[in-house]
């Protein structure tokens, strides 16, 4: 079974080790920075990007996780998590991980609505995904190896670039497991090709 953390300083930690678990991985709660080097794959949730940027820095993680990156290990951000994961974020100037390459704005859907929930329609993953905002970023700009899977309001809210996966809303918290199986698959794969390497 492949192992794929969940990164527990802070934000919507439990909902996505049941998903996880749901699509038949195993899920780690990673709280240290040597527990990266067993998974095969990151899941970075939402909660509050600057508060999770001050925890990665308190623990010393940073350079861990660019590392997880810089190997290929698949990422997987969730709002705040997609935050991290963007190599620019709009107003502030410098990104956190900043290893997927996008141009993320944060808070982007209106002050008045903060939150809502709609049927999305994703790119090779299927219809009707439920999908909930919380505060949450747009992509405003993704680069050329960049695949747009779902945009609403013509804003990008789900995209893959190679290994990183990053998403506006929070699907772990509905019971649709669609997206963590497409990102398990990624994960899957990604250790096959590893496996494969000379
Ligand atoms: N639900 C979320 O993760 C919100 C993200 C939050 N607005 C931020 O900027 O970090």
């Amino acid at each position: 079974m492949v192992k794929i953390g969940v990164l527990a300083l802070q934000g919507a930690i439990r909902e996505h080790v049941g998903a996880i678990e749901a699509v038949g991985a195993d899920a780690i709660i990673v709280k240290r920075v040597e527990q990266l080097e067993e998974l095969d794959g990151l899941v970075l949730p939402g909660g509050e990007s600057t508060t999770m940027r001050r925890l990665i820095d308190r623990y010393g993680m940073m350079e861990a996780l660019r590392e997880f990156a810089a190997v290929g290990k698949p990422m997987f951000g969730t709002c705040a998590g997609l935050i991290l994961l963007a190599r620019e974020v709009i107003d502030q100037a410098t990104p956190h991980i900043g290893v997927m390459n996008v141009v993320v704005e944060r808070n982007s859907f209106g002050r008045q609505v903060d939150s809502f929930e709609m049927a999305l329609s994703l790119k090779n993953i299927g219809e009707n995904f439920p999908a909930v905002f919380i505060r949450a970023p747009h992509i405003v700009a993704a680069g050329p190896n960049v695949e747009v899977l779902a945009e609403h309001e013509g804003r990008i809210v789900l995209a893959r670039e190679g290994p990183f996966l990053g998403c506006s809303f929070h699907p772990e918290l509905t019971d649709d497991t669609r997206i963590m199986a497409y990102f398990v698959k990624m994960v899957r794969q990604s250790v096959l090709t590893t496996l494969a390497k000379p």
